[in-house]
């Protein structure tokens, strides 16, 4: 319940709007109540007294009724629906930059697929339910303890056979209610797994297809969908004996009201249109008792959902920025690994004792096997997790007393592949600066060696790039991103240069581009090229998580250490064939 709570506070800004409506859904379920009394002074007046004038206002009485029930009925159906669709839209904004708050570690441990069912299927759950379930109780209960009262003062015996109905139907939801639960838990969770096949197919999809995996990933797929088919036929055979039952038992208690009440009738203690009304409060009132056994089910239902949703909700980031903290307006670019041990699980390190500096405007190229932390360490530097121990310092400030967003805005990474979010080319620039003026617009892009193959796309900027930008070449999409991040203007760049190679061309306007981006800032550059070693101020060269070697490219190769081995083993993509060649 208290699950429930945290997504009602959503709905506590429309809290005006809902107890309108409430009150409308009140006065409907009133007149639905009334209807019957009415109709009880019809038959009379027809059957009894024989009374056109009598007969005749009644009907205007009806028709004036059931036209007010219209009027409020639509304003309780408006009302609840938009407030139900903005609770919903505002929870789904929430829980979107919840997730974006959340640290690396949280997206790590999770498939994609997951978290678009959590955001799916189970706030529609909620949806349904934060709407019809109040809505349902409400009326219901006016709806049962009006008719109730009314059949009680018309009748007292026949109540009692009524009531006759209610201890076996509490039996029937407490047993069944349950299970349903259990069941439709089942049905998201496999719902959940289809999802994550369906979004791994889709984003893996060439290599789906270059493998011809397509039978196998549509295995895959049955099996999670057919899982929760069979989770769903359990909750099916038990849902449609619900009804039916329900049926039975009231057609059942009817048939005693019919036989005891036409005796009534006929010894003269009831009136003809009194039990007319009274089969009228009977119907009434057996649909809130079968509602309320369906309630149940609908509520753990939704209890199911709401946990599973409030389970990613109540995660905290792992990365906080402290509120003291250090807003470092303009970065120098000073940076330091001082000591620093990490693991992606503390117990188990992936670099140990991490120890160099990088003065501002530096150029420093890390080097070294797969596996061995380069990226590790971009991902420390961006503080996407902290160190265990050590400290990663920028312009002599701890990384975890800095506030992160200040700092991260004077940094840029340029990855290895580049995806390009959907929208145009200019979108994609802009996103490194989002109210750039057009004149920074081109130049970055001029400066990125861009300018050019953009003028020739169908609609220059305003051409839209495909989802993750698959119309772009590998290189043309790589001098996006470096015009993206040019626009940013950081002071600090780091750079994971592709391994694939490109041909000459294109690799030259792309060598010349970052050349240009790199000038004046600290550099940080997981090098795959010969080029930039060459270039680089200082190589940090890395093996098993450890800095075995640090120095120039001529020092190094002079050490004949593990840089010179793997240069030897043609570790860069543009080296040339021979040791000799180069030398
Ligand atoms: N999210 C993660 N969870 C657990 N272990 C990880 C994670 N990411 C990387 N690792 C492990 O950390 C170690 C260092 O990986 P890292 O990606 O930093 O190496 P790298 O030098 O960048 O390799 P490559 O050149 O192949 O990209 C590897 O053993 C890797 O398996």
């Amino acid at each position: 319940m208290k699950e429930f709570a945290k997504i009602l506070r959503y709905a506590k800004p429309y809290t005006k709007n809902i107890v309108f409506a409430f009150l409308c859904l009140a006065l409907t379920s009133v007149i639905t109540l009334i209807l019957p009394l009415i109709v009880r002074n019809v038959i009379n007046a027809v059957v009894v007294q024989n009374n056109a004038q009598a007969l005749n206002s009644l009907t205007f009485d009806l028709v004036v009724l059931i036209a007010f029930q219209m009027v409020f009925g639509v304003t309780t159906n408006y009302i609840l629906g938009f407030v139900g669709n903005r609770i919903t839209a505002d929870f789904r904004m929430d829980f979107f930059g919840h997730i974006q708050r959340l640290s690396l570690s949280f997206f790590h441990g999770r498939r994609v697929g997951e978290i678009l069912s959590r955001m799916g299927n189970d706030i529609t759950v909620i949806q349904k339910a934060l709407i019809s379930i109040p809505v349902a109780v409400l009326r219901q209960t006016i709806t049962l303890l009006g008719g109730l009262a009314i059949i009680l003062y018309l009748n007292w015996k026949l109540t009692g056979l009524i009531l006759l109905i209610l201890p076996p139907l509490m039996l029937f939801a407490r047993v069944f209610g349950k299970r349903l639960k259990d069941l439709s838990e089942q049905v998201q969770d496999r719902l959940a797994k289809a999802a994550v096949v369906l979004e791994e197919m889709v984003s893996s999809i060439k290599v789906v297809k270059s493998y011809t995996r397509e039978p196998h990933e549509q295995k895959r797929f049955e099996s999670g969908i057919e899982d929760a088919f069979d989770a769903e036929v359990k909750k099916v055979k038990i849902s449609a004996a619900f009804g039916p039952f329900i049926l039975f038992l009231t057609f059942l208690v009817s048939t005693a009201l019919v036989w005891y009440g036409g005796r009534q009738v006929m010894t003269g203690t009831t009136t003809p249109g009194e039990l007319a009304a009274f089969f009228l409060y009977a119907i009434i009132i057996a649909g809130p008792i079968g509602t309320f056994v369906r309630l149940y089910t609908q509520v753990q239902e939704a209890l199911g959902a709401i946990r599973r949703v409030n389970e990613i909700m109540n995660l905290e980031p792992q990365v906080t920025t402290p509120d003291n903290a250090v807003a470092l307006e303009q970065v120098e670019g000073r940076i330091e690994f001082d000591h620093v041990t990490f693991g992606y699980a503390p117990e188990r390190p992936v670099v140990h004792d991490i120890h160099f500096d990088i003065a501002p405007g530096e150029r420093v190229a890390l080097v070294g096997p797969s596996g061995a932390g380069k990226s590790t360490l971009i991902q420390l530097l961006h503080r996407f997790f902290d160190v265990d121990a050590g400290m990663v310092r920028i312009d002599g400030h701890d990384l975890r007393e800095l506030d992160l967003t200040a700092f991260l805005k004077q940094m840029a990474l340029v990855p290895q592949e580049t995806l390009l979010f959907g929208g145009t080319v200019r979108d994609n620039i802009l996103y490194g600066k989002l109210d750039a003026t057009e004149d920074e617009l081109k130049r970055a892009a001029q400066s990125a060696n861009a300018e050019d193959f953009i003028r020739n796309l169908e609609n220059g900027y305003g051409t839209i790039v495909g989802e993750k930008g698959v119309k772009l070449s590998g290189g043309e999409r790589q001098r996006i991103a470096i015009a993206r991040a040019m626009l940013k203007d950081p002071r600090i760049l780091v750079l994971d240069e592709a391994t694939s190679s490109l041909d000459n061309q294109s690799e030259s306007l792309i060598q010349d581009a970052l050349e240009k981006l790199m000038k004046g800032r600290t550099t940080f550059i997981i090098a795959h090229r010969l080029s930039t070693v060459h270039t680089a101020d200082k190589i940090v060269v890395l093996e098993k998580g450890r800095v075995v070697e640090i120095g120039t490219h001529p020092e190094l190769m002079a050490k004949e250490g593990l840089y010179h081995h793997l240069y030897s083993l043609r570790l860069f993509d543009d080296a040339p064939l021979t040791l000799e060649e180069e030398a």
